[in-house]
């Protein structure tokens, strides 16, 4: 069985223009692992941000080790999806936890979703505001508007069994994550709905743990109105095709 001393987890930290954000996000990482004592890698996928973001990440590695702090730059900006595909290609774990890098996602919520993973023994945990006490805090009246319409018409459309299926912030079983990666087709933000959808088709099992979102302090959002229309696009495939 696996345990402590055997599991490893893989932290992907995609990236684009995080300067302000990446090194009090690593911070945050490495104090929770270190005071759970799980073996941990912290994966930073930069796709060229033009704001130095790679050369914090450089700094951080020789801060933390180069066990601890995984390089995986791409040149351009490839879109969130790929930057996962990408990111899990290099990942050594035997599980694999996305999340956002610039600390929307509070890494004090990662023992929760491995205690769920480990009391369910189940393929993934998803982190969700929509349920009991989770919550997003700090988005103004559109952005909430946005999100909420955008998950119900997946729920509606879609009924994957997941209460929050356009967050990202999960933990999953590496062989389960790869298996539903290969069978997706999504590219953008829509990847983390295809996800969900993908691996209720396969039955894989899931647990579910209440956060809390809070805009970013430092930075900008890079959900634009491109991705809002690849969204629904997203969305009215995966409810023709599945
Ligand atoms: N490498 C790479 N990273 C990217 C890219 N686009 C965004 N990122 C990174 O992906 C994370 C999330 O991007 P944001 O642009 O900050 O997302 P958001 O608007 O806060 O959206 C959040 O909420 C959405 C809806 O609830 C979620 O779908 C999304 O995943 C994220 O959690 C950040 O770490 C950001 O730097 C890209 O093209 N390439």
């Amino acid at each position: 069985m696996a345990s402590r001393k055997t599991d490893k987890y893989s932290v992907l930290l995609p990236t684009y223009n995080e300067r302000e954000n990446l090194p009090l996000i690593v911070w945050l990482l490495v104090k929770s692992f270190t005071q759970s004592g799980y073996n941990y890698e912290i994966i930073v996928i930069d796709d060229g941000s033009p704001d130095g973001t790679l050369e914090i990440a450089k700094e951080l590695q020789k801060l933390y080790g180069n066990d601890k702090i995984v390089l995986r730059p791409r040149a351009t900006k490839l879109g969130l999806g790929t930057a996962y595909v990408h990111g899990i290609k290099h990942a050594t774990g035997n599980f694999v936890i996305i999340m956002d890098a610039d600390l929307s996602h509070h890494p004090k919520f990662i023992p929760q979703f491995i205690k769920k993973q480990k009391e369910l023994k189940c393929d993934i945990v998803s982190g969700t505001r929509y349920i009991g006490t989770g919550g997003v805090y700090g988005w103004d009246f559109k952005r909430k508007l946005i999100s909420r319409s955008a998950n119900f018409l997946a729920q509606f459309l879609l009924r994957p069994g997941a209460s929050d299926l356009t967050g990202s912030f999960r933990l999953y079983k590496k062989d389960v994550l790869q298996k539903i990666i290969d069978s997706c087709v999504s590219k953008g933000y829509v990847f983390q709905m295809e996800i969900l959808v993908r691996a209720n088709q396969f039955g894989f099992t899931l647990g579910e743990v209440p956060i809390t979102f809070v805009d970013r302090v430092y930075g900008e959002s890079k959900l634009g109105g491109s991705e809002i229309v690849q969204y629904a696009k997203g969305l009215l495939y995966l409810f023709a095709t599945t």
